[in-house]
């Protein structure tokens, strides 16, 4: 029996969206206000879903606990108050949308979890803007 089993948290970040080699006339036209020079910050909701087969004896997928102690070791306390395009390593050349905040989060934890489950990351930037990954 596969059952997904998926965990909320949450982080508050500031942004901004940019091309380095783009003008600052590029970058007003593609990303508007998510260009400030000032950044902005969201407070950003994730899901993050493992899949895999129920163990027969423990009745678990995964441990929530574990996976609410992976999530706050390493996602929360590397993105939580922090200025993504400034404060985080893996956004120094990769602009902060969502889809590679959800990419970067899905492969931090990819390597934490079993090969044998699937991983999905859902990640809310607004309460109506969001997106999902799970690998490839
Ligand atoms: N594909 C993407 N599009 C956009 C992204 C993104 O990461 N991926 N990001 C932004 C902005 O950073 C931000 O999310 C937009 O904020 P805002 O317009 O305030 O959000 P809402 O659409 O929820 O607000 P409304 O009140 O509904 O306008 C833009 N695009």
């Amino acid at each position: 029996m596969r059952v997904t089993v998926s965990r909320k948290a949450h982080f508050n970040a500031a942004h901004r969206l940019y091309r380095k080699d783009w003008s600052m006339e590029k970058n007003q036209d593609v990303f508007g206000k998510c260009n400030n020079p000032n950044f902005h910050g969201h407070n950003y909701e994730l899901i993050v879903s493992v899949t895999g087969v129920v163990d027969k004896e423990t009745g678990y997928v995964i441990d929530t606990k574990i996976l609410s102690d992976l999530i706050k070791e390493h996602i929360e306390e590397a993105f939580d108050h922090k200025n993504l395009n400034e404060d985080v390593l893996e956004f120094k050349d990769l602009n902060p949308t969502a889809e590679h905040i959800a990419y970067v989060i899905w492969n931090k934890l990819r390597v934490l979890i079993d090969v044998d489950k699937e991983l999905e990351i859902t990640l809310y930037e607004t309460p109506r803007n969001f997106v999902t990954y799970k690998g490839l």
